[in-house]
């Protein structure tokens, strides 16, 4: 009884320190026209903001419940992924950001979030895949989206999750949020 009480005050104890002093150093990445700056906007103001493409990135503190993110959110220009990598170290997670409207590119979409995956100094770290513009008719659902990616085969290393969003009015950001905090505090 004595050590499952321990145990319990030690589990807290560090929740607690986690959420107040850990740096969770988000990376958000995906092929340009995603949304990924439309969404960091709307999770540090909770307003649309007008976006050009990013050259380079945009690195702003979120706030979200008691816990400070710092999302990178990287180009996705061809011209600059390769680029990507320099961020890799010392991530918490990747949030990775797919316009479902985009069927054309959804192959390029998938061959860079693998090539991502595949790099070691990613290893573990959680992913949660954005489907994002879910408003936009003829969209793909997330459930199609996980399909296409196949995820569910060789990802057995890492916690991942794909979930709907629409950043223009801010839908499904939260629910996307929430999975990913209890994937890290998982890790
Ligand atoms: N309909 C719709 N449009 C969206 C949504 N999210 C973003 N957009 C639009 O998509 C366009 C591109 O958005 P950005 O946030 O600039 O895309 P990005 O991923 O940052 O692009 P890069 O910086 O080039 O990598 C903008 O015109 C946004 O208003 C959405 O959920 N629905
Ligand atoms: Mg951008």
């Amino acid at each position: 009884m004595g050590l499952t009480f321990s145990s319990f005050v030690s589990s807290l104890s560090s929740l607690v320190r986690w959420s107040k002093e850990q740096d969770v150093r988000i990376l958000m990445l995906g092929l340009d026209s995603a949304g990924k700056t439309t969404i960091l906007y709307q999770l540090q103001i909770g307003e649309v903001v007008s976006t050009i493409p990013t050259i380079g990135f945009n690195v702003e503190t979120v706030q979200y419940k008691n816990i400070k993110f710092q999302v990178w959110d990287l180009g996705g220009q061809s011209s600059i992924r390769p680029y990507w990598r320099c961020y890799f170290p010392n991530t918490s997670a990747i949030i990775y950001v797919i316009d479902s409207s985009d069927h054309d590119r959804l192959p390029t979409s998938r061959t860079e979030l693998l090539t991502m995956l595949s790099e070691e100094e990613l290893n573990g770290v959680p992913l949660l895949v954005f489907c994002n513009k879910q408003d936009i008719e003829g969209a793909l659902k997330p459930d199609e989206i996980s399909d296409k990616l196949g995820l569910a085969g060789g990802e057995t290393k890492r916690e991942w999750g794909v979930r709907g969003c629409c950043a223009t009015k801010g839908e499904g950001l939260e629910e996307g949020l929430d999975w990913l905090v209890n994937a890290i505090q998982k890790k």
